[in-house]
């Protein structure tokens, strides 16, 4: 993609036709009118595949969405009483809400990554402004919730940053048990590296022997 190319991205030009069409329902004498514009752009996680996936060939591959959703699953398994598992529920509920019109852009896509936070941190502050119409203070939260992930700014987004990397992990091994030796999905296991919490390592380490364990044992039939 062309320098020029990247920096033509705008929010505008990423709506799609369907939700280009409701821009014009909305009105600002009526907040609630925002409710099911915005709603209906984050309908679009729900059909976005995982780029990740789509590129090594995995089949029906799951959705933003649904990653997002065991995230948040997830952070309700977090032991560490000082945590606020509520906080880390609805960060992990909004980390990825940007991919709505942004799309799913893997480390190894050509987008660079201050090309993909500027997209994204626009399309953050377009959806937020969405919301505001609706209620300035549930507005502010998600956007603030977004930033608290991007920055790192919290030890609750720590823990959520950390359960993306896992999340996306035990995705993995699901495809490698599906595809019983048929995809050896070996490059999104250099993300180990990057969990830093103890408590979410523990869960890297367990499946990381579960992921051996399974290997040895569909090379032995080989
Ligand atoms: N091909 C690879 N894709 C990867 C890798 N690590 C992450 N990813 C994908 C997974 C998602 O599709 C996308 C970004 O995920 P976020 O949850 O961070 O938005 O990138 C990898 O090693 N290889
Ligand atoms: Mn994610």
């Amino acid at each position: 993609m062309s320098a020029a190319e990247e920096t033509q991205w705008t929010v505008e030009s990423a709506i799609p036709p369907q939700i280009q069409s409701l821009l014009s329902e909305v009105s600002e004498s009526k907040p609630v009118s925002y409710v099911s514009l915005f709603l209906q752009i984050v309908s679009l996680l729900k059909s976005q595949r995982r780029t990740g996936w789509v590129d090594h060939g995995i089949p029906v591959c799951e959705s933003i969405a649904d990653h997002m959703y065991r995230m948040g699953v997830s952070t309700m398994l977090i032991k560490d009483r000082s945590i606020d598992t509520a906080k880390c529920a609805k960060i992990a509920l909004v980390h990825d809400i940007a991919e709505s019109l942004v799309g799913d852009i893997t480390p190894y896509d050509k987008v660079d990554k201050n090309e993909k936070h500027r997209r994204e941190l626009l399309t953050i502050n377009y959806l937020s402004e969405l919301v505001r119409k609706y209620d300035e203070e549930n507005g502010k939260e998600i956007l603030e919730l977004w930033l608290d992930y991007e920055e790192i700014r919290t030890l609750e987004a720590r823990y959520v940053k950390d359960i993306d990397k896992y999340e996306m992990l035990l995705q993995c091994f699901e495809y490698e048990k599906q595809h019983a030796g048929e995809k050896k999905l070996d490059q999104f296991w250099s993300a180990m590296a990057s969990v830093k919490t103890d408590e979410i390592k523990s869960w890297v380490e367990d499946l990381w022997s579960q992921r051996q364990a399974l290997w040895a044992k569909l090379e032995s039939k080989n």
